[in-house]
């Protein structure tokens, strides 16, 4: 079986975040989740979340599904690195994305979820496309779409095609080569403790000189910007008058005005480079000459993580293989 999938931007403005329509249950119910690949949670807006947390967002109601099973006596409850989360129950049901069907996928049904959940109406859950050893349901783990959908998949891989300000496609069981141009280059991933984690073998700041340097970070989806070792970042933002570390803003701001210079990361013998346009995130507020950085630093994080401002460039095979590798083209 092979499947695909629209990841389409949240806001036509910036690429907060991006949701591709998936089917639950008998009749199907359609919602728009975020495909996120720094967690391994799949959970939903449903009939069991507070009224007062819900805000236009489409909700999951197993009541009315003919094939929902509730999993007795299993909860679930998460918190994300930003201080969102939310908790609930579970059900098993039937899944499809892009046409791809697992039955008695586990379901985690939100009771409440955290204020930045209740305000993205466009966000109805999550899937989490991280190693199964990350999901939070007591007393039992549950498996990801893709663990339980491996094995029916023409190969166990999936693939991100996001793209800037526009619609991309996640595929599920093929690497579709109209997607990319020259070779995929495939990493290593260290599963510990259930990220996509790999090594990246350097950077570079616009036209400048490469700098070899391994920096270990994960392939995240679902988080926004690309967060870097401060060292990197600094050198990046030196590159732009009128950059400044903002601690107001939380991060690097600068004037909306400047021509940003691109930044090159190295995977293994090849690299991508993230156009300084997609590094441009967006304006503080509605119509301020100030912007926010899509390169920031991961110091706070305890992580490095390159999401969608970097995946966006490029074009990423998550391969569920034994062992597990990552690989990038450019497109
Ligand atoms: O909570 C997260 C992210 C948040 C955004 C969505 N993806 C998961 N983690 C990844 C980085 C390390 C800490 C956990």
């Amino acid at each position: 079986e092979k499947g695909s999938a629209p990841a389409i931007p949240v806001d036509p403005r910036f690429d907060i975040a991006y949701v591709t329509p998936v089917t639950i249950g008998t009749p199907p119910q359609t919602l728009y989740l975020d495909f996120d690949t720094g967690s391994s949670d799949l959970w939903v807006f449903s009939s069991h979340t507070l009224a007062s947390q819900v805000r236009g967002q489409m909700i999951y109601s197993p009541e009315k599904s003919t094939t929902a099973k509730l999993l007795a006596g299993h909860t679930w409850s998460i918190r994300y690195g930003d201080g969102s989360g939310s908790l609930g129950n579970v059900y098993t049901d039937n899944f499809t994305v892009g046409g791809v069907t697992v039955t008695s996928q586990a379901v985690q049904t939100a009771q409440q979820v955290s204020t930045s959940f209740t305000s993205e109406s466009d966000i109805h859950g999550l899937v989490g496309l991280g190693f199964s050893t990350l999901n939070t349901v007591y007393p039992n783990g549950q498996l990801t779409f893709f663990d339980n959908a491996k094995s029916q998949l023409d190969s166990p891989v999936f693939t991100a095609d996001l793209k800037w300000k526009k619609e991309g496609t996640y595929d599920f069981g093929f690497i579709d080569e109209t997607k990319y141009t020259g070779e995929i280059t495939y990493l290593p991933v260290q599963t510990d403790p259930g990220y996509w984690t790999f090594t990246s073998s350097g950077y570079a700041v616009g036209d400048g000189s490469f700098n070899q340097v391994s920096i270990s970070g994960i392939a995240d989806t679902a988080t926004s910007l690309t967060y870097l070792p401060t060292a990197v970042v600094t050198s990046y933002w030196r590159q732009v008058e009128g950059a400044v570390n903002s601690q107001y803003y939380g991060g690097y701001v600068f004037p909306c005005s400047s021509k940003l210079p691109s930044f090159t990361f190295g995977v293994g013998s090849a690299n991508i480079t993230i156009p300084g346009s997609y590094i441009n995130y967006a304006q503080i507020t509605e119509g301020s000459p100030t912007c926010f950085g899509g390169l920031q630093s991961s110091s706070g994080l305890g992580i490095n993580i390159w999401g969608d401002v970097a995946l966006k460039a490029a074009f990423v095979v998550f391969n569920g293989g034994n062992p597990p590798t990552i690989g990038w083209a450019r497109k």
